[in-house]
């Protein structure tokens, strides 16, 4: 009953998500979860690199050419054959033969079982095999000159086993700086900017960039690309912003500026500038991102390359600069104003003053602490990574102004970089994290020295009301934790990221045409050769997520590749969805107009009433930016950026109301809750049907099941004969367990 009843949950979920379009069975959003985390289970223990090639369907032959058969006067029984079949796979001539061939045991057994499949179903064997098997059947042939048959289908099925030295040579990644000739062709002056946060790092590499003929900065986040942007045409220095999603002109659309401020993955590393300014280099390491920030590194054309961050990086960046001949000069900085970590823990709410802010690590957290704030009459900005960028600005100007009675700040560690806050004191309000590791997975830590620097760092910025910083915690327990984390220096950097090209990966499928995209890209982290005292492979997870979900729609190559590289959170189901959605209209040929987006998204958007609603509308903000970064791919086919830009427009000042009267929402849901205010906060406890598992609540708790969709399996759970709905998922998930995937 249990397993019918989650089954139709997944059921009901995949038809609101779009998922199960007419009678073609399509793997849900749960199925991919599900994917992933056995995909990230078995990279824990060992992979089994023959298990990622997809066998080549071979059929069975029915051509009877009649050869075989007049040559050796009859057909062969099938059970004769399977018997000889079964003797030769028993041998350990074969054995070794086939290893000395490339084929491990589990290729050997698949080979087997096609072989023998491919023997037994054909009604005429091909002349040469048929002569061997009935000579051995007559014992005029020994039963190991099956081998070259048996080796010839091998390599059909697995096609590999000969291109497994090309494989090789295409995902050779030992030497980078060689992939960006016209930067090795240069004599580049690299400087690092190195020093703690608020040492003016970037304030100097930034004065360059703009006295410079031309430049590129290169930053973290859109938020602080756009800052640069507008700071250079402020200062009168033409600059052009280039981001996933957009393009604006200082100058005119036909006119590019001779300045760029871009987000590091959008750098370009073909068009030569006098200076480049790469921020955070310490990114490079990132599990993720790294990859964008060793690219432009060794990759761009400027005659400078600025680089700020951690000092940490500089063995790093001088061995790698070393590779491309190169040296790098270090220019240190001190902060520019005092931070004191306090003696004391904050312990209650009671104790907060203008100009704290209170850093937490999860979404649940901000909504009790604002809360919490609100009930003891405070005001408080509200700020965390999933905001709209209009949004964070307005909560950011709010908080910052003086003159507002906003004096208080709660924020996730998406403060870390570019925002500018006049905050006086930071309270960590926990020090763990949830974060995925290089290999994708997830883990609940205390958080690194750098990030801790990082964070505190943001308290006294120069320039603001608060000529020094504070720091501390909220629990008196984390803080001689935080004590110890800041008295270090941060972690040494030792690797920087990479990952695979376009390019690559479309050679890769020219020779193992039957792969998925998702495939290709597993074998390739398999067999890729990294040096590893410099460069690790950034983890492709959420890549080979979205190359699942789009799997069955049919695409180009390279199409494929491109939708995958889209940077969006696979834990939002509406995302996902769109995204699908949009994978089937591009393949349909079809342009995701205006009108066909607005029907999808349900537009118009009113005004939240509730935590899950303002949830959605972060969702629906993601989507409108999924559909501006596939508009700078795909013009044609994502044509309505105008109107894509107007709404999500509307669509941040709204989410904007939604966040300012954040505390009524907590409120909203409480009071049909019951809970108590300092209570974490659940999401829409009143929308959960009676009798719910934890199944549901966890769904609802990791934000993966919307109440929309809830009260739809509701009401589906009403409908008479829902049991037997359930029972036809069943039978569908059974099947489609059987049929390999492609
Ligand atoms: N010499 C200076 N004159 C005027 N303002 C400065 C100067 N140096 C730094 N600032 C200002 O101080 C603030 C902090 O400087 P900056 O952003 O360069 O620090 P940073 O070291 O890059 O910090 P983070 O590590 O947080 O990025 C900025 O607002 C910057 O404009
Ligand atoms: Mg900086």
């Amino acid at each position: 009953m249990y397993h019918l009843k989650k089954s139709l949950r997944l059921s009901s979920y995949n038809q609101m998500l779009g998922l199960l379009e007419g009678p073609k069975i399509v793997p849900s959003y749960s199925y991919f979860l599900h994917q992933y985390e056995s995909r990230r289970n078995r990279k824990k223990t060992s992979i089994n690199l023959s298990s990622l090639f997809t066998p080549v369907p071979i059929k069975p032959n029915s051509e009877d050419d009649g050869v075989g058969k007049e040559l050796t006067g009859g057909t062969l029984n099938k059970t004769d054959i399977a018997k000889v079949l079964n003797k030769f796979y028993q041998r350990a001539e074969v054995k070794s033969v086939a290893e000395e061939n490339g084929l491990d045991g589990y290729l050997q057994h698949q080979v087997y079982l096609g072989f023998r499949k491919f023997c037994i179903e054909s009604e005429c064997l091909p002349a040469d095999l048929h002569i061997v098997i009935n000579d051995v059947l007559h014992n005029t042939a020994h039963i190991t000159d099956i081998l070259p048959y048996y080796l010839r289908h091998a390599r059909e099925m697995f096609p590999h086993l000969e291109c497994m030295d090309d494989l090789k040579r295409i995902s050779d990644l030992t030497s980078p700086p060689s992939w960006y000739p016209n930067a090795r062709d240069m004599k580049r002056k690299i400087i690092l900017h190195a020093g703690p946060t608020n040492s003016g790092k970037t304030y100097h590499a930034l004065e360059r960039f703009l006295s410079a003929k031309s430049g590129v900065y290169c930053g973290p986040l859109k938020l602080l690309a756009a800052e640069v942007y507008k700071k250079a045409n402020e200062r009168g220095t033409p600059c052009d912003l280039v981001t996933g999603e957009e393009r604006k002109y200082a100058l005119g659309e036909d006119n590019p500026a001779s300045h760029i401020s871009c987000t590091v993955e959008m750098t370009s590393i073909n068009t030569p500038y006098e200076v480049a300014v790469i921020d955070e280099i310490q990114l490079v390491r990132d599990p993720s991102r790294g990859w964008a920030w060793t690219r432009a590194l060794l990759g761009l054309m400027a005659e400078e390359i600025h680089l700020c961050g951690e000092e940490a990086a500089f063995d790093l960046l001088s061995a790698l600069a070393l590779m491309c001949n190169e040296e790098v000069e270090v220019r240190k900085y001190k902060r520019l104003t005092e931070l004191t970590v306090e003696e004391k823990a904050l312990e209650s709410l009671e104790n907060v003053k203008a100009g704290d802010c209170i850093v937490c690590f999860n979404k649940n957290d901000i909504y009790s602490v604002s809360r919490a704030l609100e009930v003891k009459g405070h005001e408080a900005a509200v700020i965390y990574g999933g905001l709209p960028p209009g949004t964070k600005l307005a909560q950011a100007q709010k908080f910052n102004d003086p003159e507002h009675s906003c004096k208080l700040l709660v924020a996730t560690d998406a403060i870390g970089m570019g925002l500018n806050l006049s905050i006086g004191r930071v309270i960590f309000y926990s020090l763990v994290k949830p974060t995925t590791n290089e290999k994708g997975e997830k883990e609940i830590d205390i958080i690194s020295i750098s990030q801790a620097l990082q964070i505190a760092g943001r308290a006294g910025r120069f320039g603001t009301q608060f000529e020094k910083g504070y720091v501390t915690t909220f629990k008196s327990e984390d803080l001689p934790v935080l004590q110890s984390l800041l008295k270090q220096p941060p972690e040494p950097i030792t690797k920087a990221g990479l990952h695979p090209t376009a390019e690559q990966i479309e050679l890769y499928a020219y020779h193992l045409p039957h792969s998925t995209l998702s495939n290709l890209i597993s074998i390739f982290e398999e067999i890729c050769t990294v040096d590893d005292s410099l460069y690790f492979m950034c983890n492709m997870e959420d890549f080979k997520f979205l190359a699942d979900m789009i799997q069955h729609v049919a695409l180009p190559l390279r199409t494929r590749y491109v939708f995958c590289c889209a940077p969006l959170n696979r834990k939002m189901p509406f995302v996902c969805s769109m995204f699908l959605k949009f994978a089937r209209q591009f393949s349909r040929n079809d342009g995701a107009t205006f009108l066909w987006l607005c029907k999808h998204l349900g537009t118009p958007f009113s005004t939240p009433k509730s935590i899950a609603d303002l949830v959605h509308l972060e969702a629906v903000f993601d989507v409108l930016d999924l559909y501006l970064w596939l508009s700078t791919r795909f013009p044609e086919m994502f044509p309505a950026v105008a109107q894509v830009r107007e709404l999500q427009a509307s669509l941040d000042s709204i989410i904007q109301q939604g966040v300012t009267q954040i505390t009524r929402l907590v409120i909203a849901d409480q009071q049909t809750d019951g809970d108590a205010p300092e209570v974490g906060y659940r999401q829409r406890k009143r929308d959960i049907p009676m009798g719910r598992g934890r199944l549901t609540e966890k769904l609802i708790s990791e934000g993966l099941l919307t109440p929309g969709m809830l009260s739809q399996l509701r009401k589906e759970w009403s409908k008479p004969g829902h049991e037997e709905e359930g029972h036809n998922f069943l039978s569908r998930q059974s099947k489609r367990k059987k049929k390999p995937k492609h």
